[in-house]
């Protein structure tokens, strides 16, 4: 999150060492780290939950207005209950903290890392189309697998699945219709044994966002049937 650099106040009476500005100017700095406490999730740093709902509609709107694609990245660590079980909350906390650096260095300085919530992150891709939020996505998976979590002399693999899902500004729903999709995929990586990544197929982003059957049927009474429009070609 960034800072702005504000100007120092003044005091009125011009005085050099003035206990009302030093007072304000601690105030100030203190509203800046609560507000900024609000969005942070005080285990990982990361930007919390409240924060990434915000800036995925805030993003989804840039989308609109600009046409470039927004990313979403949603992942849950696989198997975390065991962790927790096998070697307690402690080391539980280690691996989300390890997580999240990792998730951290795998993405740009724009983009967005949050914990979700639990074990579960998501990433908003300002800007980023499928393919490059693919990269990214299927980068910190390898990431992830390749970074054991060490302590006390033991080696911890831990692995994480994956859901992308595109915003073009084509597509129905807000913020949370687009964490659904993303979250669907997630879980449709679980479902086809983890640790991987999964995204709605080509042709069903394709097929939403281009003409359907009852378009089509109307298009064909208005112009009539020819070559062109009768195949799947557009
Ligand atoms: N240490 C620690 N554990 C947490 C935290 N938040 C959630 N958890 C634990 O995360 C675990 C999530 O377990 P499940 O939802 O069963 O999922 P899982 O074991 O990862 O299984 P899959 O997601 O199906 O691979 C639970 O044991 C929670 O207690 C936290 O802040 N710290």
């Amino acid at each position: 999150m960034a800072h702005t650099a504000q100007t120092p106040p003044q005091c009125p009476a011009q005085q050099d060492a003035c206990e009302i500005i030093t007072e304000l100017v601690d105030l100030r700095d203190q509203v800046s780290e609560l507000s900024e406490l609000v969005h942070t999730d005080t285990l990982t740093g990361l930007s919390n939950f409240r924060y990434f709902m915000q800036a995925l509609e805030q993003e989804m709107e840039r989308t609109r207005r600009t046409g470039h694609a927004t990313g979403l990245i949603m992942l849950d660590l696989d198997f975390f209950k065991k962790v927790n079980d096998d070697w307690g909350h402690d080391v539980g906390n280690k691996a989300l903290i390890l997580a999240s650096r990792i998730i951290k260095a795998s993405v740009r300085k724009m983009d967005a890392p949050c914990r979700y919530g639990g074990e579960e992150f998501a990433v908003i891709l300002p800007s980023t189309d499928r393919r490059h939020t693919l990269m990214v996505a299927e980068r910190m998976r390898e990431a992830i697998a390749s970074t054991p979590l060490t302590f006390d002399e033991n080696e911890l693999i831990l692995t994480a699945s994956f859901g992308v899902d595109i915003y073009t500004g084509t597509e129905t729903g807000c913020a949370e219709e687009m964490v659904k999709r993303a979250d669907s995929y997630l879980y449709q990586a679980k479902h086809e044994g983890r640790n991987r990544v999964c995204i709605a197929p080509l042709e069903e982003k394709e097929d939403r966002s281009s003409v359907n059957q009852d378009e089509k049927d109307a298009l064909f009474g208005l112009f009539g049937r020819s070559s062109d429009l009768s195949d799947e070609s557009y």
